[in-house]
């Protein structure tokens, strides 16, 4: 038994054994512009709000997260302002004080007390393993299982809603080898224009890239059966979510020769047992907001290893750290037969990063650092807070 001197503190556990907890949950909006308009069936973009996350532990080490939506609401039921205002209000008192090194256990914690709120989760989930990483050296791939990879192949997203425009962007991305695969947004315009588009940038770009089309759900099932039948005649490759239902993908793949994947439709592992219960696509979209965070991607991602369904890497237009989990996440697949559409980054004018991402020969390079391997330019983050010194000063954009 051990007994306690008289009028003697306890003596305190070693520090190695007493776990780091957390102390703060600090989260800042940021309006960033596009560099073009982004046209999308649901929205158009003009800007990208990012909701950054940073998860401050008794140790002295911060993690961050991101977490981003599509047109504010018009993708789904988290608009940035809800994410900040949900973790500032609801996640952070569950947080606060808890074992910041039991990344699993403390989500499972906030899963008890918050429904819901997959995209804000992911950005909670991103900042403790990007903490834990830094703390033990690691990158977040190492957390998450293991690097299978370094490099992912990006895809990029023409949506300029213009034709000809597309086919000098594409043009312009193949000389600079940056992508030479391209996902084409259509659905806002008559069926059978949409088609024209698809079919004069296919037959533009013919053997040197490959085309494919997101729908975003804006076709009735009919509609997506004479389409699906147009782009594959059209050289398109894969048909992403061309239907809002579940029933209906299931419907339609397989009956053209073009594969079909679900992207809306996956809410995380619940929704991807479903659809590979019934076979009902071709190949996953993985998104780590969608899923609820890395951990939940990588159970999705199973799933559709066992059913046999493909994988691509999806994004939710995510700027840099929001692109750098998924990435970690994306080089721990076992498949990723469709690669990825990592390039959240490229679509903004500013970086707020110290240092560049390294996007070249088609591919972006997974950073190699502990945690997430990326730091923060605080003075662009503080510039570009919806609060921030932006209002009373200007600085000069990326070149
Ligand atoms: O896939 C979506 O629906 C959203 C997103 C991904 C790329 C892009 O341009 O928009
Ligand atoms: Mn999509």
């Amino acid at each position: 038994m051990h007994i306690q001197p008289m009028n003697q503190p306890y003596a305190p556990l070693s520090a190695a054994l007493v776990a780091p907890v957390v102390t703060g949950v600090e989260t800042v909006i940021l309006d960033l512009p596009t560099i073009r308009p982004h046209k999308l069936s649901v929205a158009t973009m003009n800007g990208q709000v990012l909701t950054l996350v940073r998860v401050h532990c008794s140790d002295g080490v911060t993690g961050i997260g991101e977490c981003t939506t599509i047109g504010g609401l018009a993708y789904g039921g988290e608009s940035p302002e809800s994410m900040k205002t949900n973790i500032d209000t609801w996640f952070a008192p569950v947080m606060m004080g808890q074992d910041a090194t039991r990344v699993q256990a403390l989500m499972a914690r906030i899963g008890k007390m918050v429904k819901d709120n997959r995209f804000a989760k992911s950005a909670v989930e991103c900042a403790l393993l990007d903490a834990q990483g830094k703390r033990l050296g690691l990158p977040v791939s190492e957390l998450l299982g293991g690097r299978r990879r370094d490099r992912l192949p990006v895809a990029w997203t023409l949506a300029s809603g213009d034709t000809a425009r597309d086919i000098a962007e594409a043009e312009r991305m193949l000389d600079l080898r940056r992508h030479n695969i391209f996902k084409l947004k259509i659905g806002a315009r008559p069926l059978r224009d949409d088609i024209a588009h698809v079919a004069a940038i296919k037959a533009a770009l013919g053997d040197r890239a490959a085309v494919r089309v997101d729908v975003n759900m804006a076709w009735s099932e009919g509609e997506a059966a004479f389409g699906m039948a147009a782009l594959a005649d059209a050289g398109c490759d894969l048909v992403e979510q061309p239907v809002a239902s579940a029933a209906a993908l299931s419907r339609l793949v397989r009956r053209f020769p073009v594969a079909l994947m679900a992207d809306e439709s996956l809410t995380g592992p619940e929704s991807a047992f479903e659809i590979a219960r019934v076979q009902g696509a071709d190949v996953f979209a993985v998104k780590l907001e969608q899923s609820g965070g890395a951990f939940n991607a990588l159970r999705v991602a199973a799933i559709a290893d066992a059913a046999g369904i493909g994988l691509y890497g999806g994004t939710m237009l995510e700027g840099a750290v929001g692109t750098v989990i998924s990435a970690h996440a994306f080089a721990t697949f076992a498949n990723l037969q469709w690669g990825t559409e990592l390039f959240g980054p490229l679509l903004l004018t500013e970086d707020i990063l110290a240092g560049p991402l390294d996007y070249s020969d088609f591919e972006l390079t997974v950073p190699g650092g502990p945690g997430l391997g990326l730091t923060l330019d605080e003075d662009r983050v503080a510039f570009f807070a919806r609060d921030g010194i932006r209002k009373t000063i200007s600085l000069p954009g990326k070149a």
